[in-house]
């Protein structure tokens, strides 16, 4: 019999840490760190690790950046070997919401969206669940639609994005598939890595689950499969309470971290580079769990992590602080997980559990309102734990608390005057390709002047969720604008790309460690929803591209 353990960690030494992946990374045999993680392996991960070892004597230990490539090329195969071309079963030519859309133009570009589902799709191979230690992909049971382009495994919070475009194309099949895969992995990882690879298993994303299962339920109104998902929902969330809580001004609240050490696998050596910054091996240490903390965030990087000495984000990759942040969206979203599990606890007539998930989400509310709520700024701030004062820099985030309900109904009046003051005051409506991530240039992808779909999405349903005319007003501009000028990009393009560019109508983003990249599925996600919601009355005739002058009624 196989000695399994032994296996697992030879393949956590190729995939994850260790001196193997430290040479390859280091010769920069490829453009893209994550190429390497990515190739198959040509033999059992015990017989590479004894081959490499043999290798590092014969070269004493100091092998040439070509002998490293033909190691490579006789140990590895090319990457991409863990699937088969599949098209979804579910896929359907003509889904209802094409027929809503009212501009000819803006009907075909759906349609040419929801024909790039077939190219996103990805379905395993059987050896991968035969020999899944020959692989760096963690196997799933039902295929997937992934982001597209460097990213050809699920990414998770980017499926929640993907989920409900899906549903909007009415592939149900594929969506529940993607659930599914997600809640047999709560039950063996206990929470859901970054992406598909055994590389990210020491974190993971914003804990959207909850949310795909209850956008899945409302539009199949099948609560039986709430249900069925109930236990691991619950799992998932206890993950995040138990794992990734710290006390800030008394309360209980949730930060980003990771498990793992060292650099991350896929980007190996931009990761070692920003580590000369620190002198010994403890500060590299820190330096590397802030960077996989951002990872976790999905926010990799924005200044959004910077602390730099004098308590301001000012900064680089070095003044990353991610876990000393305690981040509004987080929170925002657990009190969402546990609102979800007491209203699917209702349904199912467990009347203590639906006690017991109502006063959990009592107790993240309280820590919003009292951790993050910022009266002077008039909208929710992330909290600096290190300075022990909140951060009054923009990220849309500050509004995700609308998004995700986690404000008392009664208060939207009063939120909706200071969260427009807020919006009017920094000028961002003024910017012709959507609401920029941050304000700080900084080269980092997560800022000025890049524009990321789900930030827009997180934007448009939050105002929406306000119901007051005004914020109601200022969330359909936007989503007008979003789809306008993602149209724009992609009659001068054919594409789709993970983010845009604030300044430029129709412009895409750029920056960060790698090319953008295109595909792109929540990009699609996003688009799909906003084209049944407006379709019906949106127009490219009136194409007019607001700076700012026609901003929501003062
Ligand atoms: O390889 C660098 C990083 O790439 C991923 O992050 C970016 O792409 C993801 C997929 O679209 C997205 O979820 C994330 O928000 C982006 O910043 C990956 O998730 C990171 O862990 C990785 O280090």
């Amino acid at each position: 019999m196989k000695n399994e353990g032994a296996t697992e960690d030879a393949q956590h030494q190729i995939y994850c840490h260790g001196p193997l992946l430290h040479t390859v990374q280091m010769a920069h045999l490829f453009k893209d760190s994550k190429t390497f993680v990515d190739m198959k392996l040509k033999n059992r991960p015990e017989k590479t690790m004894q081959d490499f070892n043999k290798f590092m004597l014969k070269h004493n230990n100091t092998p040439s950046e070509l002998e490293i490539r033909d190691f490579v090329d006789t140990h590895f195969e090319e990457r991409g070997k863990e699937f088969e071309p599949w098209t979804p079963n579910d896929w359907k030519e003509n889904p209802e919401f094409l027929s809503t859309i009212n501009d000819p133009d803006l009907r075909q570009w759906g349609s040419d969206l929801n024909g790039i589902w077939k190219e996103l799709g990805r379905k395993m191979i059987e050896d991968v669940h035969k020999h899944p230690e020959y692989y760096s992909i963690i196997p799933v049971d039902h295929p997937v639609i992934v982001p597209g382009g460097r990213f050809i495994e699920f990414y998770y919070w980017d499926s929640y994005w993907i989920i409900r475009g899906l549903l909007y194309s009415e592939m149900y099949e594929t969506a529940r598939g993607m659930i599914e895969n997600f809640l047999s992995i709560v039950q063996r990882f206990g929470f859901i890595p970054n992406g598909g690879r055994v590389y990210y298993s020491g974190r993971s994303q914003p804990p959207l689950l909850t949310a795909m299962v209850k956008s899945y339920v409302d539009f199949k109104k099948d609560y039986s499969f709430a249900l069925e998902a109930l236990d691991m929902l619950e799992h998932e969330f206890e993950y995040w309470m138990n794992n990734h809580t710290v006390q800030a001004k008394g309360y209980d609240v949730a930060i980003y971290k990771d498990s793992s050490t060292g650099p991350r696998p896929e980007s190996y050596r931009e990761d070692i580079i920003t580590s000369g910054a620190f002198s010994t091996d403890e500060d590299k240490e820190h330096h590397y769990s802030e960077l996989k903390a951002g990872a976790e965030s999905g926010m990799d990087f924005s200044s959004r992590w910077f602390i730099n000495e004098n308590g301001t984000s000012d900064g680089d990759l070095t003044d990353l602080k991610t876990r000393s942040i305690v981040p509004v969206e987080l929170n925002a979203i657990l009190y969402w997980n546990a609102k979800i599990i007491a209203e699917f606890h209702d349904k199912a007539g467990n009347k203590a559990k639906f006690a017991e998930y109502e006063l959990k989400a009592a107790k993240i509310l309280e820590a919003i309102q009292a951790v993050h709520w910022n009266d002077e700024a008039g909208v929710w701030l992330d909290y600096d734990m290190i300075n022990q004062k909140p951060r009054n820099y923009f990220v849309p985030t500050n509004l995700a608390p609308l998004w995700t309900g986690a404000f008392n109904s009664s208060d939207s009046e009063r939120i909706s005057t200071s969260v427009l003051k807020y919006i009017d005051d920094l000028k961002l409506d003024s910017y012709p390709g959507g609401v920029p991530n941050t304000l700080a240039h900084t080269g980092e992808q997560w800022d000025f002047p890049n524009v990321w779909p789900p930030m827009q999405y997180l934007l448009i349903v939050g105002l929406e969720n306000l119901d007051t005319p005004e914020a109601k007003k200022l969330s359909e501009r936007w989503g007008h604008r979003w789809v306008k000028s993602n149209f724009e990009a992609y009659k001068q393009t054919q594409a789709m790309f993970e983010k845009y560019d604030a300044l430029r109508f129709g412009g895409h983003g750029g920056g960060g460690e790698y090319e953008v990249q295109k595909g792109f599925g929540w990009s699609n996600g996003v688009i799909v929803e906003l084209l049944t919601k407006y379709g019906g009355d949106l127009s490219l005739s009136n194409s007019a591209v607001s700076t700012g002058d026609d901003a929501f009624s003062k």
